[in-house]
């Protein structure tokens, strides 16, 4: 089942341009966000600070980069297990190697597709991450696209520090807690994800091959913020009706969607999104070409590996027992990598 009814938006432009904004501006809106993130988990967001040319130029560079032939795209291979988890995996090798950054929702929806290759990404650290080193095309391959995507990296991890900001205003944290909850963000440890979907041909979607493009799933760290281009695909589930919401694409906005150390954080009062990247029904395809090509492009915020995500004790409460015993990022992050690295689905 899928949803036509919009995913809300919120606009933190209060937070990106303080000095044009009141601290009211800012209450308003940041009570808004965390409003939206209670009620479902994940939001449309604008006025995040990442700007339409930033968004464009960043598709460009995806395009240069999947554009390139096959041979030249594995001069930076990802390695042939889930760490480090960086560089290129291609449509044949991605089902062994797409391992972090993903959990699996308890309804076992992930673990029991039988996956086609269907995307092809490349992931990307931060230049100071001492723990998993990048794995860069040689300069002349793709001139430019290291010191690019390094910049976009860091760019995008400021944005993150933004939205962070605006769930402690909204839930109105004292300092002790404001700084509790940024430390789920690490700028040294977060992940950028470039990923391109290659056009389904109408032949291959009429043999019923195809469902979806990634299968349903939760994203382990603190949260995701997620540019998509105009073809669209993303889905994120209701948690209370169960349903798919289509993220429908829209020019300048950011899905945000929380992963499962905000969830643990917050017991829950932000719930772990549940989301998949859906192929449009063969019915719906035009003509005889197929499902277009999509772009996104997600960044995975997340603490540092040896940080411990306790939950907050404000969202404790006898009505409202704790739900999650204190974690590591790292090690709740080896377990779900290994099992997406034997299950091999994501
Ligand atoms: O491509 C998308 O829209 C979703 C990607 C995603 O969920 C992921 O990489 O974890
Ligand atoms: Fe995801």
């Amino acid at each position: 089942m899928t949803s036509e009814s919009p995913i809300p938006t919120v606009d933190l432009t209060a937070f990106s341009s303080p000095s044009t904004h009141s601290d009211a501006d800012r209450l308003a809106a940041g009570q808004t966000f965390v409003a939206v993130l209670h009620r479902y988990g994940f939001a449309k967001v604008t006025g995040h600070g990442f700007t339409t040319d930033e968004i464009n130029e960043a598709f460009g560079w995806n395009q240069r980069l999947f554009d390139l032939p096959y041979v030249d795209k594995m001069k930076a291979p990802h390695p042939p297990g889930p760490f480090p988890h960086r560089g290129y995996s291609g449509i044949d090798h991605y089902a062994a190697a797409d391992t972090a950054s993903i959990s699996t929702p308890s309804d076992g929806t992930a673990g029991s597709r039988k996956i086609s290759d269907l995307k092809e990404s490349y992931e990307v650290g931060s230049a100071n991450d001492d723990h998993e080193p990048n794995i860069w095309l040689p300069e002349a391959t793709l001139p430019g696209f290291r010191a690019y995507a390094t910049s976009l990296y860091e760019r995008l991890s400021s944005v993150g520090s933004i939205l962070l900001t605006a769930i402690s205003v909204g839930l109105g944290l004292d300092p002790q807690e404001h700084d509790a909850l940024h430390q789920l963000a690490s700028n040294r440890y977060s992940q950028l994800r470039l990923l391109h979907y290659p056009a389904i041909p109408q032949t291959r979607l009429a043999q019923d091959v195809v469902r979806t493009r990634m299968p349903a799933h939760n994203d382990w760290g603190a949260f995701t913020m997620l540019f998509q281009d105009g073809n669209g695909g993303l889905e994120l589930q209701d948690p209370q009706t169960g349903g798919f919401m289509r993220a429908q694409p829209e020019e300048g906005v950011l899905v945000m969607n929380v992963g499962d150390m905000l969830g643990r954080f917050t017991n829950d009062y932000f719930r772990s999104a549940v989301h998949r990247v859906a192929v449009p029904g063969v019915g719906v395809v035009p003509g005889e070409t197929g499902v277009p090509a999509r772009r996104s492009m997600p960044f995975f915020v997340g603490p540092e590996p040896s940080h411990t995500v306790a939950t907050l004790p404000r969202f404790v409460g006898a009505e409202n027992p704790g739900k999650y015993e204190p974690v590591r990022f790292d090690e709740y992050g080896a377990l779900v990598s290994k099992y997406h690295y034997q299950v091999g689905n994501i």
